[in-house]
């Protein structure tokens, strides 16, 4: 038997954290069954860089691929959930401690966002040697659960560069409170929106 799914999303409801500015979630039954006759039909508003989602290359750069180009491959398979807490940022030497060999999808635990009611003041972000570092061990896919690989207030976005240049593939907002460090399968799938910079996942871990 399979063993069950973890579900390291973020739930999406009225009110969920957004960037500062951004726009907020929605959900509503835009047409209720009362008027349908025979169907709710709900509708959606959100900024595609709200709660748990990918980051294509247009999100950062003009020229960037958009979601529907990129390599879904990557978002499914073998993952290595490390825990890195308390720490400002990361970078190369917090990782030198740890065997990465074979592993190409790396989640890290940074417990920097506390309260997943409000957006952060300040998280953990990747410091600009880190992608180079990752790329080295063979890293396609990074993960973190905080809303930016970046510091809150960069406008530089070193590390979302610096990972894209790499051709490591950026999920963030993971909700990773309640996952021991090891492996797991990983399941994050982006929804194909073709011109999308970016998209909401539902992402799960199985043991
Ligand atoms: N880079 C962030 C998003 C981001 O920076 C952002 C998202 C929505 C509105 C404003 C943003 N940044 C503003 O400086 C991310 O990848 O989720
Ligand atoms: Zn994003
Ligand atoms: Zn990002």
């Amino acid at each position: 038997m399979c063993a069950k799914l973890l579900d390291i999303s973020r739930p999406l409801v009225a009110g969920t954290p957004t960037w500062p500015g951004d726009t907020p979630f929605t959900y509503e039954v835009n047409w209720p069954k009362s008027s349908s006759g025979s169907v709710n039909v709900g509708k959606l508003t959100m900024s595609i860089h709200t709660g748990t989602h990918v980051d294509a290359p247009f999100h950062f750069d003009d020229d960037g691929r958009r979601m529907l180009h990129l390599d879904i491959d990557l978002y499914v398979g073998m993952a290595r959930v490390v825990e890195l807490l308390d720490k400002p940022s990361i970078g190369a030497e917090d990782l030198a401690h740890l065997d990465l060999e074979g592993v190409s999808r790396l989640l890290i635990r940074t417990g920097s966002w506390s309260d997943p009611k409000h957006f952060p003041e300040e998280i953990c972000y990747l410091r600009p040697d880190l992608p180079a570092f990752l790329a080295e061990k063979g890293i396609r896919l990074i993960g973190v659960d905080v809303p930016s690989v970046d510091p809150l207030d960069s406008k530089e976005l070193l590390a979302h560069h610096g990972l894209h240049q790499h051709d490591i593939h950026i999920l963030e907002g993971l909700l990773l409170d309640h996952v021991e460090p090891g492996d797991y399968e990983l399941i994050a799938l982006p929804l194909p929106l073709a011109d999308a910079d970016g998209s909401p996942v539902r992402a799960v871990l199985r043991k």
